[in-house]
């Protein structure tokens, strides 16, 4: 008898645990849902809330009520943002391939659609590694004296003027020429000034409402684009037949072949050279424009950075002989200066993204075509990474920072592969500003504009002179 009752409960037992195992196989998995947050208005969604205030604010809000992740709705496309370096790795490193770059049309179109920025994959790749060859340390290393004359002959005109300039315009003309610089090499000045005539039509179109009508901005920015693409070709033409295929980018696009011997055509090309010369130019100028408002507000900073410059100065004979590579690579004080502007101004405050499937991150729906934003900006502000943020404090890079917490030039297969030539533009500016010259700031009213990237409110109106007290 007792034997029964015991086989009944092992059975009863058995197939309770049975039972159970197989509801829980085939109980439906719930659907992942979309992120927390607001679509706010019919098609305009919150692009209003977004750009009636500093675009910081609305992120940073967001992302109080909501946590590190949270959708909205902006410019016509539902977006979800991204304000954890989990999130923005997940995005930008281990799943990059669920996720493409994306441009508005209008844009793509000034720039030329074969820019490797607007690409993913093969083609990408194939071009990027032509733009860090032409980018890497072997290369930028022998820009060193070119780039030298560049920042004393600026230096000196700034001087030279007396009055107030503004500083932003001056560090676009700068950085401008050592864009052409890192793509030609030596250019003739007669090509240079074509470029930059025709570059400006295209800038200011770039940021202009996109229409074709004859006479508008975004109209000339295109006959602009075109008159820029001539003009490369004239340059590829000339090098061609002097058969002077040098190290600079220009050499490293023409001597490209693939696999089946095919070569890259001039639109390529010249497609390439414009987004390398965009990438290169207002970025590198708003951080150098931030950097001499940070050392102007700092000048306990401003004395530490000029005792390590001096002491480089006249180790090089009071500034006769060039800096070299090495002595760049050896100015602590003045390179966590560099990176803590870069944290602080942080001018690239985030990224776009496209995802090209339905993907699922922390059990939340990204669904496929919509925008996706790491936000660099919160990160580099947020007080869990970066103590009391909104302080400039160059000493906290004396510890490096936490892995993916500090991503000025982004991350991943489209990280910036200028940020070795824009950190070594601005040391041997730093170097030379400091070591044999003054600046004042002038009526500066300590607000931010957008250039589109932000800098100081009117350019950092500033007066430079000579320190006559240096030899
Ligand atoms: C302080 C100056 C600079 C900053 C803050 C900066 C920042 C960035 C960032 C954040 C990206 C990644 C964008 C994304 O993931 O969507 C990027 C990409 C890029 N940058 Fe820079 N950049 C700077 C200077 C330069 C310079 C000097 C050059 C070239 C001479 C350059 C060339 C490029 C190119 C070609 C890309 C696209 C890379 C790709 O798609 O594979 N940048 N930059």
């Amino acid at each position: 008898m007792e034997i029964i009752a015991i086989l009944v409960y092992i059975f009863l037992f058995l197939s309770t645990l049975l039972l159970y195992s197989f509801i829980k196989k085939h109980r439906p998995t719930p659907k992942p849902k979309l992120p927390p947050g607001s679509m706010g208005w019919p098609y305009i969604g919150e692009t209003l809330q977004l750009y009636s205030q500093h675009p910081n604010i609305f992120f940073a809000s967001k992302q109080k009520r909501y946590g590190e992740i949270f959708k909205t709705h902006i410019l016509g496309c539902p977006c979800v943002m991204l304000a954890s370096p989990e999130a923005a790795r997940f995005v930008l490193v281990t799943h990059s391939q669920l996720f493409k770059p994306t441009y508005p049309k209008s844009k793509e179109k000034l720039i030329g659609s074969s820019a490797l920025f607007f690409h993913q994959g093969d083609y990408h790749s194939r071009i990027r590694k032509l733009v860090q060859t032409s980018l890497s340390p072997e290369s930028i290393k022998k820009l060193i004296p070119l780039i030298q004359s560049h920042v004393i002959s600026s230096l000196e005109s700034w001087a030279s003027i007396g009055h107030v300039i503004n500083s932003f315009h001056e560090m676009k003309k700068f950085s401008f020429n050592i864009g052409i610089l890192s793509v030609f090499g030596n250019l003739e000045g007669n090509y240079r000034e074509q470029l930059k005539d025709n570059y400006c039509i295209v800038e200011k179109g770039y940021n202009s409402f996109p229409n074709r009508i004859p006479g508008t901005a975004y109209s000339k920015a295109l006959l602009a684009r075109q008159r820029i693409q001539e003009i490369i070709s004239e340059i590829i033409c000339k090098k061609k037949e002097q058969r002077l295929i040098e190290k600079n980018l220009l050499g490293q696009l023409l001597k490209y072949k693939d696999e089946k011997g095919q070569t890259l055509t001039d639109e390529e090309i010249a497609d390439n050279v414009i987004g390398v010369l965009f990438a290169a130019q207002d970025t590198t100028a708003s951080v150098l424009t931030w950097i001499l408002k940070f050392l102007h507000d700092d000048q306990k900073l401003l004395e530490a950075i000029k005792t390590e410059q001096m002491a480089i100065y006249e180790a090089n004979e009071g500034g006769k002989i060039p800096l070299s590579w090495g002595q760049t690579r050896n100015m602590p004080i003045t390179h966590r200066v560099i990176l803590e502007s870069l944290r602080m101004a942080s001018i690239i405050s985030f990224t776009f993204r496209e995802a090209v499937v339905d993907v699922v991150y922390k059990g939340y729906l990204i669904p496929k075509g919509w925008k996706v934003m790491p936000l660099f900006r919160n990160i580099h502000h947020n007080p869990e990474f970066y103590p009391a943020p909104h302080n400039f404090d160059p000493s906290r890079f004396e510890v490096a920072p936490k892995p993916n917490t500090f991503m000025p030039f982004g991350n991943g297969v489209h990280s910036c592969p200028g940020n070795e030539l824009a950190k070594l533009n601005m040391l041997i500016l730093i170097h030379h500003l400091v070591t044999k010259f003054r600046w004042e700031v002038v009526g500066y009213e300590n607000g931010v504009e957008y250039s589109p990237f932000p800098i100081p409110t009117h350019g950092l109106p500033a007066r430079f002179w000579r320190d006559e007290s240096i030899n």
